[in-house]
């Protein structure tokens, strides 16, 4: 165990609410907020049930006065969050009393601490690896229930379990080809890279397959960027109120209405989407629409789902047909829109600029065809062959870099092994690989980088 300060921070967010959590871990815990709490015992804390829950109020010694009614959370380490001795004085919800409180445990001793500091000796004291700590930030971070449920399993340590086990095996194929470079006798040396190199494919094959989980593990975890494109009063502004159920852009029967592009963020099937509602693309000579319609192109050049929006009420124009050239080879959903007063157009009409991801007759105005954006979104995040939740994920794209690096140095040395090059080279290359797999969990420690990690976590945890 670590002999670092004593640290304190408040624990819940700050405003009013039923109850506010003032966090304290480290040596002196119990010892300093003993000598703040008075009640019905005179037991010290230190011998009390570890685990067990204390009422009492918190009194300022200097003054003797009460500052908050309180219970009391005790947990000895090394089995609490930190692993370290932590108490939680929970008090009423209040910012004044949850600051008074804080005021009082700083004084007597303990330190403030610092962003992601309790989440940070965890880790510190084997407790937990580092992609259980950043599950704990993505969970806090969630943007729906989808990205939550990715967070949560992460938590779990299947991912570290996979990783330290990915990482065992290349150390003993390390090990193996070692001893040829101990005893150089042609016939080992060959045996063995032969046997390393055909370990060494079923092992790429679970980094190729980790990695396959990448892309939904990333619109999950980040939320999917949805661009709603199409030619003036096609009614994309429509269609974004509709789907946000608010009146946030401005509509009108005027084309040109939307000039620059509008952001809201929703969840539809658990997962987050960024929409976009954009200028109608046309070719104009007013200098704020034109630079509208080129944000528009630059936005769904970016985006991972795109709604093309095409006003159903009168026959395809020249433009629509160009915006749907565009649209070749994207996750595209065409929405034939106005489809409650008028169907110039159909599916069929549409069909040759395809293939697209759905097209349907939609009405803005009254919802009706809208559900077919969540199928959309459910096919491409669960769609081919990765599901949500089985087994381990990569959702963090510096768990994703790091993979591809390590299957990476693993490729130039199974090709290395192949033609038959020094085993100090191929070892060398395995060993970075291990080395690489080793920062994703946080085994092969680099301070830096932990760090800078702990530091985007929020105060209190
Ligand atoms: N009041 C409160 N609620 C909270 C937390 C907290 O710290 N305090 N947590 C976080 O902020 C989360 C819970 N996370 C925790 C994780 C591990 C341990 C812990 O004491 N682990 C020990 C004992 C495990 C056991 O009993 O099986 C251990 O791992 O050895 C506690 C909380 C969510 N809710
Ligand atoms: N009947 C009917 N009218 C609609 C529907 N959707 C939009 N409109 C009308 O079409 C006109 C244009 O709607 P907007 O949502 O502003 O169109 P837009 O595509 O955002 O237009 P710009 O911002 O100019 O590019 C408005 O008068 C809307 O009331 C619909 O589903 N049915
Ligand atoms: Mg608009």
């Amino acid at each position: 165990m670590f002999t670092e300060d004593t640290i304190a921070a408040i624990a819940t967010a700050p405003g009013v609410g039923g109850v506010g959590i003032i966090r304290v871990s480290g040596a002196k815990a119990f010892p300093l907020v003993d000598a703040l709490f008075a009640g019905k015992s005179a037991v010290p804390l230190t011998e009390r049930p570890n685990r067990s829950i204390q009422y009492g109020r918190i009194v300022d010694p200097k003054t003797g006065r009460t500052v908050d009614e309180v219970l009391l959370l005790l947990m000895k380490g090394p089995h609490s969050y930190t692993a370290e001795d932590v108490i939680e004085i929970q008090c009423h919800g209040g910012p004044v009393v949850v600051r008074e409180l804080l005021r009082l445990v700083l004084s007597s001793g303990a330190r403030l601490a610092e962003p992601g500091e309790f989440t940070k000796r965890a880790f510190l004291n084997g407790r937990i690896d580092l992609t259980q700590a950043e599950a704990v930030i993505d969970i806090i971070e969630a943007n729906g229930e989808a990205a939550l449920g990715v967070a949560v399993g992460q938590l779990d340590g299947t991912l570290a379990t996979w990783i330290r086990r990915l990482r065992e095996e290349l150390l003993t194929m390390v090990a193996r080809l070692e001893v040829t470079i101990d005893y150089p006798e042609e016939d080992i040396e060959e045996v063995t890279t032969a046997e390393v190199a055909a370990s060494l494919t079923p092992i790429m094959a679970d980094m190729q397959h980790l990695l396959a989980t990448a892309k939904s593990g990333r619109m999950v975890r980040e939320g999917i960027t949805t661009a709603i494109v199409g030619r003036p009063n096609a009614g994309k502004s429509s269609l974004m109120n509709a789907l946000l159920r608010e009146n946030r852009a401005i509509v009108t029967d005027i084309p040109g209405t939307t000039r620059d592009t509008i952001e809201e963020g929703m969840t539809i099937e658990g997962i987050s989407l960024r929409l976009i509602d954009t200028a109608g693309i046309r070719d104009t000579e007013d200098i704020v629409e034109k630079l509208g319609v080129e944000r528009a192109k630059e936005y769904v050049s970016a985006a991972d789902i795109v709604i093309c929006v095409i006003d159903g009420s009168t026959a395809l124009s020249e433009e629509e047909k160009d915006i749907l050239e565009t649209l070749k080879g994207r996750t595209a959903v065409v929405f034939i829109n106005k489809a409650d007063i008028a169907t110039a157009i159909t599916a069929e009409d549409i069909a040759p600029y395809g293939p697209f991801a759905a097209v349907a007759a939609i009405s803005a105005a009254n919802g009706e065809g809208l559900d077919v954006l969540g199928h959309v979104v459910k096919e491409l995040v669960y769609g081919g062959e990765v599901q949500g939740d089985r087994g381990a994920m990569l959702s963090n794209i510096r768990h994703i870099n790091l993979m591809e690096t390590a299957l990476a140095l693993l490729t130039q040395a199974k090709e290395n092994l192949e033609a038959g090059l020094s085993v100090d080279f191929i070892v060398t290359d395995m060993r970075s690989a291990w080395e690489t797999l080793g920062d994703i969990t946080g085994d092969s420690l680099r301070e830096s980088m932990v760090d800078e990690l702990f530091s985007r976590f929020c105060l209190g945890k």
